[in-house]
């Protein structure tokens, strides 16, 4: 019997030319490092995607980062969906930038607590900017995480913004119903299939989403794989259909079904 990557594969084949690929970023794609700027992706996975993107009908990355970050990374990759700030922007296939209406106009208010983090927190804190969201990294001093925490809650609820714990990190979004599920049920639309390749709690919504299209549509075919990390322990493994090791794992899995007809 195959095992469960290659059967679910398998399976999966007769809707390359009408199915989808759904990645996460961080540690996904990219391994977790301890500085957010420097993650890219392992060495080969882009031109597997690329491999993909010429097999399945659509390749995507829905992510965390803005779009800023990720069209410089997959900037050879054109055919390739580009989803930022869970969602809150995107770059599809052949098309501009688009910013959600809703979400940009809390700009400035995202600046408003960018200018208040640098003047009330520690100095050497990673504050990321995304523009969307804001991200507040304690990776590098976890001692501080409560305090941070506490702040960020209180933050957020001056300023009327949504706060979520994400790793080792709290985050601001606009108070926009949008996550990684809102996209994946927008985006699988007029797919009959899926995959989604998460490693992180906000990746859940991603495999809920495709969870529900498939109890409703039982012509539509779901496949959710989690990739390991400790940090999340098994919370994302328990529900997914399979689990791989790491992102270099996913990439050589890449690599080998795009070599392989189907
Ligand atoms: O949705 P994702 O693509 O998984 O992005 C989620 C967040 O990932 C990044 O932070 C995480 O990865 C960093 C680099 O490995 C790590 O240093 C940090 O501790 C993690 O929280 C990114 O910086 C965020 O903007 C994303 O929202």
């Amino acid at each position: 019997m195959l095992p469960s990557p290659h059967r679910h594969w398998e399976e999966f084949a007769p809707r390359m030319a009408t199915g989808g690929l759904f990645f996460d970023f961080d540690g996904v794609l990219a391994p977790i490092t301890p500085d957010p700027p420097a993650a890219r992706p392992v060495t080969g996975v882009v031109a597997a995607l690329a491999a993909l993107s010429r097999q399945v009908r659509t390749v995507a990355v829905v992510s965390g980062r803005p779009l800023g970050f990720l069209l410089p990374i997959f900037a050879e990759l054109p055919s390739v969906d580009l989803h930022g700030a869970y969602g809150m922007e995107h770059r599809l296939a052949g098309a501009t930038a688009v910013v959600h209406p809703a979400a940009e106009q809390w700009i400035p208010v995202l600046r408003a607590v960018v200018a208040l983090a640098r003047r009330e927190l520690p100095t050497d804190l990673t504050i990321e900017d995304k523009r969307l969201t804001v991200a507040l990294h304690y990776r590098r001093h976890p001692h501080l995480a409560a305090m941070i925490g506490d702040w960020a809650v209180a933050a957020g609820e001056r300023f009327g913004l949504r706060v979520h714990t994400a790793r080792m990190a709290v985050e601001f979004f606009p108070p926009v119903e949008r996550d990684k599920g809102t996209v994946l049920r927008d985006e699988t639309e007029k797919l009959d299939g899926a995959w989604f390749f998460g490693d992180d709690l906000a990746d859940l919504t991603a495999f809920r989403a495709l969870r529900s299209r498939s109890s409703a549509d039982p012509g539509f075919r779901d496949v959710c794989v989690a990739i390991f990390n400790p940090e999340t322990g098994t919370a994302v493994s328990q529900s997914a259909d399979f689990t791989l090791a790491s992102p270099e794992s996913l990439r050589d899995f890449l690599v080998e079904v795009t070599q392989t007809p189907s």
